[in-house]
């Protein structure tokens, strides 16, 4: 079976918190190929030593990216602590990758009490765990 594709993405504010959690995850972060935002990325194959694919910073268009993934059908979650408390330039592309995990039912968390309850779900700790995809 194929390891399930996570992506991880924090703003600025939100990345330490991301973070922690990857860091309190780290067995079942190692059973997952995990892409990412640039900068948050960056930051978790260097503080945790992961293999993370690596797309555009967020205001550069990697949220954009990680939607792609979304719409062809190879994103099973996306963990993405967003900032509520603090305008981001590029917004419409943060409520856009939001909007298509809506589309197409991935699960997304956007905070580590739903993040953990994702991880932690036997569903998705199966090694079969596939999202049932709507027909559009
Ligand atoms: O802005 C982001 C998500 O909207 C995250 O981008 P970085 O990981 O490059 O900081």
């Amino acid at each position: 079976m194929s390891k399930s594709t996570i992506a991880l993405v924090a703003h600025d504010h939100k990345k330490a918190e991301l973070l922690a959690w990857v860091q309190q995850h780290m067995p079942i972060m190692q059973r997952c190929h995990i892409v990412a935002t640039g900068t948050t990325g960056g930051m978790i194959a260097q503080e945790t030593g992961l293999q993370v694919t690596r797309f555009k910073s967020g205001p550069l268009g990697g949220d954009q990216q990680i939607g792609a993934l979304i719409a062809e059908g190879t994103l099973d979650a996306l963990f993405f602590f967003w900032d509520p408390l603090n305008p981001a330039p590029h917004d419409p592309d943060v409520k856009a990758l939001l909007r298509l995990c809506s589309v197409w039912n991935v699960p997304v968390a956007c905070n580590s009490a739903t993040a953990d309850l994702v991880v932690t779900s036997p569903r998705f700790l199966s090694v079969d765990y596939q999202i049932k995809k709507p027909e559009y």
